[in-house]
């Protein structure tokens, strides 16, 4: 796997790598006989368009100057028909090449929808979304661009600027070989002054990549800006990466603009020098006029494909590091997988123990958890408390295998997790966030998210054990409501009420839960506990909790601290351990009391 940094700003071009390059072509591959069928429609097109100044020169050579009228009509008729066959395979290429250039970024973009959705959690951690987005959409679309546009351009134009001076060499060499005297003067200017031009874009767009992380931010952070004023500064701060934007843009317009005239003059000089010459030879009856405008012709073409490449090889940089992006994701197996001879895990009564559990986020990041031993019996509930940091969300990572322990053994009914197969394992349970992931879709959807073939009356059944019937009855389409993105229509109480459905109608036997902290209104309150109630029964619940009431309830307590289970048992027991339980029951208390007489104050 190759070391992207994700952190840094993305690099915008790589040295050309071929084994990138062999991969990329890996995709065209399906497509050849229809890239073989453009390639060879350019072809004729490129090799009609080189018969053009050489007709030119028939027409002045033959028909003009004898005044030959046949010679004038076919000149004409042969430049229409050129021109018809012209557009004829223009069509053909723009339509193929955009079609083929289409399916391979859908082949692309599928893949690596496909394999981001089995790679484990380690990969995201750290990884910001939107990077990872931006590998889907845009690192794809630079490949896109490069097959599109570079791939055909290259074939036309290495065949046009190869034809163009086979044909100056042929018609004149020396004349030929004069015109190109100007030639190292372009290749110092345009090698000098492209990195420059190129540097300027590259500044240009990273600064506008800044305006668009700004607005990002911005519009997330709406509330709180109005909230704290801010918008002063905030104007301010915006002023100065618009500037900077601004500067870079006109930068790279002005070398643009410095350059490109330089080049036409450059060009210029080369027919200078052939009109000189070639006047002084079509004077002393060497050449023609026809010959030198056709001469002329052909070295005014001369320019086009050399700036074209330049252009494509720029792209072909930069389709290099999309690449090393696209393939660093590519060529990430999942960590987590199931073991070749996995099996499927049966129903489960639902009993967990976690034996001498030690485990690190990384081979370089120490260990979080310790030596982690406890065993639940199922049906029980099991409350994990313990300061922020401590480690419970961890336990609950390794018992959904989200993550491997690096030590000892999760087992589920005697089981070891890491011999069945993910599915079978996950299937058996259900997972309640504190910021529940509601789906675009509807509410409907969403319930069945983990139950598809649910009967109407299943669903229905499950959404009054949760109490949430009584807010599908206040949306104006029942159960049919659209949710925004992340059920923004939602309030936070309403949104858990709908992830309890969710997971009820999955049945799990084992049930995670990550206890909510934001305080919603009492009567949401006692219908959240209602649910969980109908939630929790009879299964086997890991509850990160943060209520007194909660944890008194569970059977067993584990108290996590830096990583160890520092106390377990039941709150009676651990309540007269007088320990770190104890102590924590007491400060809660104590935090409680004070809230309440405030209140009444
Ligand atoms: N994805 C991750 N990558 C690296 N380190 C992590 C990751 N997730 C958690 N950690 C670290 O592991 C330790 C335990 O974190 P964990 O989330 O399990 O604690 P917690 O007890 O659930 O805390 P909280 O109550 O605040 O949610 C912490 O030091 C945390 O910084």
């Amino acid at each position: 796997m190759s070391q992207v940094e994700w952190d840094e700003e993305e690099i915008e071009e790589k040295p050309f790598n071929m084994g990138y390059m062999r991969k990329l072509f890996g995709y065209l591959t399906p497509y050849r006989k229809i890239l073989s069928f453009v390639v060879v429609v350019v072809l004729i097109n490129m090799l009609l368009s080189l018969a053009e100044p050489l007709l030119l020169a028939y027409l002045i050579d033959n028909g003009i100057k004898n005044g030959d009228f046949k010679a004038i009509h076919i000149f004409g008729i042969t430049l229409l028909a050129i021109k018809l066959i012209g557009w004829g395979c223009d069509w053909i290429r723009t339509k193929y090449i955009n079609f083929t250039g289409q399916r391979i970024l859908f082949d692309l973009r599928q893949q690596l929808f496909d394999h981001l959705q089995k790679l484990s959690f380690r990969f995201f951690d750290g990884r910001p979304a939107g990077k990872i987005m931006s590998r889907i959409t845009n690192d794809t679309n630079a490949i896109g661009e490069l097959i599109n546009g570079g791939l055909i351009t290259t074939v036309m134009e290495v065949t046009h600027l190869v034809g163009i001076i086979a044909i100056l060499l042929w018609m004149d060499w020396q004349l030929a070989l004069l015109s190109f005297v100007t030639m190292p003067l372009l290749y110092f200017v345009v090698g000098r002054m492209r990195p420059r031009i190129e540097g300027a874009w590259t500044r240009s767009r990273q600064t506008m990549s800044a305006i668009n992380g700004n607005l990002n931010e911005t519009i997330q952070g709406i509330r709180v800006i109005q909230a704290f004023s801010r918008q002063q500064q905030n104007n301010e701060k915006f002023d100065v990466i618009n500037t900077r934007n601004k500067k870079a843009f006109m930068r790279a317009v002005t070398l643009e603009s410095m350059v490109y005239p330089f080049v036409e003059m450059i060009g210029m000089i080369g027919t200078c020098v052939v009109i000189w010459f070639g006047a002084t030879r079509v004077m002393d009856d060497v050449l023609t006029v026809g010959f030198i405008m056709a001469f002329i012709n052909y070295l005014w073409r001369f320019w086009g494909p050399l700036s074209a490449l330049s252009k494509v090889y720029s792209q072909v940089l930069s389709a290099m590091a999309s690449a090393e992006r696209i393939f660093e994701i590519l060529d990430t197996d999942p960590e987590v997988t199931n073991a070749e001879n996995a099996k499927r895990l049966p129903a489960v009564r639902g009993d967990v123990s976690f034996e001498n559990v030690s485990f690190r986020y990384a081979p370089d990041k120490p260990d979080v958890l310790h030596d982690v031993s406890f065993n639940v019996r199922a049906g029980q509930r099991v409350a994990l408390v313990g300061p922020t940091g401590a480690g419970k969300s961890t336990i609950v990572n390794l018992l959904m295998r989200f993550y491997d322990s690096t030590d000892g053994k999760v087992k589920i009914d005697d089981i070891d997790v890491k011999d069945v197969t993910l599915e079978s394992l996950r299937q058996q349970m259900g997972i309640v966030l504190q910021d529940s992931f509601i789906f675009s879709g509807t509410i409907e959807q969403n319930l069945r998210y983990g139950n598809d073939h649910c009967t109407e009356e299943q669903m229905i059944q499950a959404a009054e054990s949760v109490r949430l019937d009584r807010v599908v009855a206040g949306l104006p389409n029942g159960y049919d409501t659209e949710l925004e993105e992340r059920g923004s229509k939602l309030s936070v109480g309403q949104r858990q009420l709908l992830a309890f459905g969710r997971v009820l109608l999955s049945d799990p036997r084992i049930l995670i839960l990550d206890e909510a902290t934001s305080s919603v209104d009492t009567e949401t309150e006692q219908h959240i506990q209602e649910a969980l109630e109908t939630l929790l029964g009879g299964r086997t619940a890991f509850i990160i909790a943060h209520r007194l009431s909660t944890i008194r309830e569970a059977d067993v307590i584990l108290v996590v601290q830096d990583g160890r289970i520092s106390e377990q048992g039941s709150h009676d027991e651990l309540m007269q351990r007088g320990g770190t339980y104890a102590n924590l029951v007491q400060t809660q208390q104590q935090m409680q009391e004070a809230v309440m007489s405030q209140a009444l104050l």
